[in-house]
């Protein structure tokens, strides 16, 4: 197998409280993965999302990512990975209200090239069918419930089939019948394109469906 995350990090410091998190942190994941990550609130699940996503790199540590060693890579390869190679499902991505879900859902192909953007939206329709959003694509985020916001993330993230998923709680505030949909989504992905799926979850029946579960202790 692959591996496409081989991360070490001494210490994540946050520079106004100077709290400290995930001291020592190791994790190596090949291609084709499913990670669940569990640990108490505030014990910094977040923040490693943040950091294998590429928005945070100020941190103490090492990141090679498909092979590259992070440090060494423009601002831009960054950007486009972040774009075109990680798909992020996270609690705080809000949508943008003056924007229809379907517009929202389709930001991310702005910055794809023309071939990539043709073969998603042959098949968005039935994505979005798969995701039981189809009803919703027209109206605003603040016209829809909790729980049909939180599946227009999940396919914002997902649509232009990235090599990894990072899902922050993607089940959090859906009924069962959704939650189900949702992860069974996820790993039909992992399956159909050998999709990487990192999901930080509170919910242990969901993360012992993946493959590992890493519990992240304080300190
Ligand atoms: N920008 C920031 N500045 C200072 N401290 C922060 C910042 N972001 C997060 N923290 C702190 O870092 C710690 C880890 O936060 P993080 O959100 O990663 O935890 P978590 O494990 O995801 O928690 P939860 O399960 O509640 O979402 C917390 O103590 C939090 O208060």
């Amino acid at each position: 197998m692959k591996n496409i995350i081989n991360l070490n990090i001494k210490e994540k410091v946050f520079k106004k409280t100077h709290l400290s998190i995930l001291n020592n942190f190791k994790l190596e994941v090949n291609a084709g993965e499913k990670i669940a990550i569990v640990g108490e609130s505030g014990v910094g699940k977040s923040s490693l999302l943040n950091i294998i996503g590429l928005l945070d790199t100020q941190y103490k540590g090492k990141y090679t990512l498909f092979g590259s060693l992070t440090d060494n890579l423009h601002e831009s390869k960054l950007a486009q990975w972040r774009n075109q190679k990680i798909g992020f499902v996270l609690q705080e991505s809000a949508l943008i209200n003056s924007l229809t879900v379907e517009d929202n859902i389709k930001l991310p192909l702005l910055y794809a090239d023309s071939e990539k953007k043709e073969s998603i939206l042959e098949d968005f329709e039935s994505a979005m069918n798969a995701i039981g959003i189809e009803h919703i694509l027209k109206k605003k985020p603040l016209d829809c419930s909790g729980g049909e916001r939180s599946r227009a993330v999940f396919a914002r993230g997902i649509i232009m089939k990235p090599k990894i998923i990072l899902a922050d709680e993607p089940t959090a505030s859906l009924d069962m019948k959704n939650k189900e949909r949702i992860v069974n989504l996820l790993f039909k992905m992992n399956k159909e394109f050998d999709t990487t799926i990192i999901t930080v979850t509170h919910d242990l029946e969901v993360a012992k469906r993946h493959d590992r579960i890493i519990y992240l202790e304080r300190g």
